[in-house]
């Protein structure tokens, strides 16, 4: 059964997880609510092998049994996101909205027995209706008290569900990113290509420190790291918020600008080289300047029918010349 796109469908599923587990008294925590959940819809035929068995050998499930299962089938944060969270947010609201239709409806019948209460009063004739009133209110009181109470706790399930999605986004986003200079890494640079329109035109910069072995040798790699985390803020200042950054590793980093010429990366290239040309970067321990820092830019341009694999090639090629020239300098290919 798909319920990734059918809203109403996976509503019912998760009505019937609920069910299911409430009926081998299984709390319907994240997990538990999860993995049921994809039996349920039979997303994943060795997923139901797994637990069919496990049933059919002890007759009941368990939390512990559930957990193995999830760490059998379910591992990334996007699956968890997807298939856990989403699901699980969305039967939560439901329910909520359900009881609060019913605490509504307590309401109007309280208002009515109120109603019918004033009514008695005028009367002495029907005295011995009163005390069958008084039980319905005090039930009806209870019923709704205790309703209240559930709302509250799913309330706070519901911000706790919120607060995972909002803590998974994060890891999720903090994983893209290199840990140095905050630039995306390579699977953050996967990741923001796929954003890109295969039809437009692209282009992109790789861009590379010169001799920068010599700032490690004479400085030490500590200062070599803030060099690569200035030269990252330098490129991080005159992005677009179309265009995006990557470290490639080490001291190369790649720029990307969207549905830009190479024509246009030419001149980005240039505005950034000869930024980081005017850097005057200072040694803290010993207050002197480092000598001045200059980057080489290969620059190549993705068309229709390119592979970013070609484009990064091709802009690998450029540098290479542009090393060959003498650095601080920027070759379109
Ligand atoms: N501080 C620091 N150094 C790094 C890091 N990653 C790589 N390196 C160093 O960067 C240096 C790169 O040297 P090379 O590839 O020879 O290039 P280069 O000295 O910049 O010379 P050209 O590119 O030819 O101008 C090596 O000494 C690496 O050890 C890093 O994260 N931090």
């Amino acid at each position: 059964m798909n319920t990734q796109d059918n809203y109403p469908c996976a509503v019912k599923v998760s009505e019937q997880t609920i069910k299911f587990l409430s009926q081998y008294e299984v709390a319907p925590t994240p997990i538990n609510f999860s993995v049921i959940y994809h039996y349920l819809s039979k997303s994943n035929e060795l997923l139901n092998q797994y637990i069919d068995e496990y049933i059919s050998w002890h007759g009941s499930l368990d939390a512990v049994f559930i957990e193995s299962a999830f760490l059998e089938f379910f591992s990334t944060t996007d699956q968890l996101e997807r298939s856990l969270l989403t699901p699980f947010e969305q039967t939560l609201s439901s329910t909520m909205e359900k009881l609060q239709t019913q605490v509504d409806n307590g309401n109007e019948i309280a208002s009515n027995l109120q109603r019918a209460d004033n009514v008695l009063a005028k009367s002495t004739r029907q005295a011995s209706f009163k005390p069958v009133l008084k039980f319905i209110n005090a039930t009806l009181a209870h019923s709704q008290h205790q309703h209240q109470e559930l709302n509250k706790e799913l309330a706070e399930t519901y911000q706790q569900v919120k607060q995972l999605k909002s803590q998974l986004k994060a890891s999720r986003d903090e994983a893209m990113l290199d840990a140095l200079t905050g630039l995306y890494n390579r699977r953050g640079c996967d990741e923001k290509l796929k954003e890109l329109s295969k039809e437009s035109t692209h282009a992109s910069c790789l861009i590379d420190i010169d001799h920068f072995k010599n700032i490690n040798d004479s400085f030490g790699h500590a200062v070599g790291d803030q060099v690569i985390q200035k030269v990252a803020a330098t490129i991080k200042e005159h992005l677009s918020s179309t265009d995006f950054a990557v470290r490639q590793g080490g001291e190369e980093f790649i720029v990307v600008l969207a549905n830009q010429t190479k024509k246009d990366a030419k001149s980005f290239a240039e505005t950034i080289r000869i930024a980081i040309t005017k850097l005057r970067l200072k040694q803290k321990k010993t207050n002197a300047y480092l000598p001045p820092i200059s980057v080489s830019v290969g620059v190549a341009e993705y068309q229709e029918s390119s592979t970013w694999k070609s484009v990064f090639e091709k802009a690998d090629s450029a540098l290479y010349q542009a090393k060959n020239a003498g650095r601080n300098c920027c070759i379109v290919m």
